[in-house]
């Protein structure tokens, strides 16, 4: 008895930590939607959705261009982190804190640049297919 009540004590104790966790990346997710890299990436990501709709794209192409919208997005979350662990270590200026943040700003770059690519291999096939009736 005595240990089935430990038992279940700990397993609310463990869902509130998953709740708080949850409750943690959601606050995150705000303090990186109010940077103006993400706001930007954000809007690039409606238009890319507009154009997938407007080309009538297929279930791949729309799969392939939310996946690559959830790359940048979540490393532009990860970058805003190393931003935020970089000021706090080092608020002076340092060539290690230069690196930290040139590579961290490197990341949603890298899947942007990517994402381009991706999204004309999506919609230059779906346009020609639309002009084509
Ligand atoms: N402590 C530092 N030491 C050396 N170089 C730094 C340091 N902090 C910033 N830098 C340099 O300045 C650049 C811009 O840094 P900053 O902190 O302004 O980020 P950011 O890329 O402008 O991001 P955001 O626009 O989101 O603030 C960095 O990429 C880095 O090259």
């Amino acid at each position: 008895m005595v240990d089935q009540v430990e038992h279940e004590g700990r397993q609310l104790k463990s869902n509130n930590n998953l709740l708080k966790s949850f409750g943690y990346a959601f606050a995150g997710l705000k303090v990186a939607a109010q940077e103006r890299n993400f706001k930007i990436d954000l809007a690039f990501a409606v238009f890319a959705l507009v154009v997938c709709g407007v080309l009538r794209v297929d279930a791949h192409g729309w799969l392939a261009v939310i996946l690559c919208i959830g790359a940048v997005l979540s490393l532009e979350c990860v970058n805003t982190a190393i931003e935020a662990a970089v000021d706090l270590a080092s608020p002076d200026i340092h060539p290690l804190a230069k690196r930290a943040k040139d590579c961290g700003a490197a990341a949603p770059l890298i899947a942007a640049m990517i994402s381009v690519v991706v999204g004309l291999f999506v919609w230059i096939p779906a346009l020609i297919e639309l002009l084509q009736g």
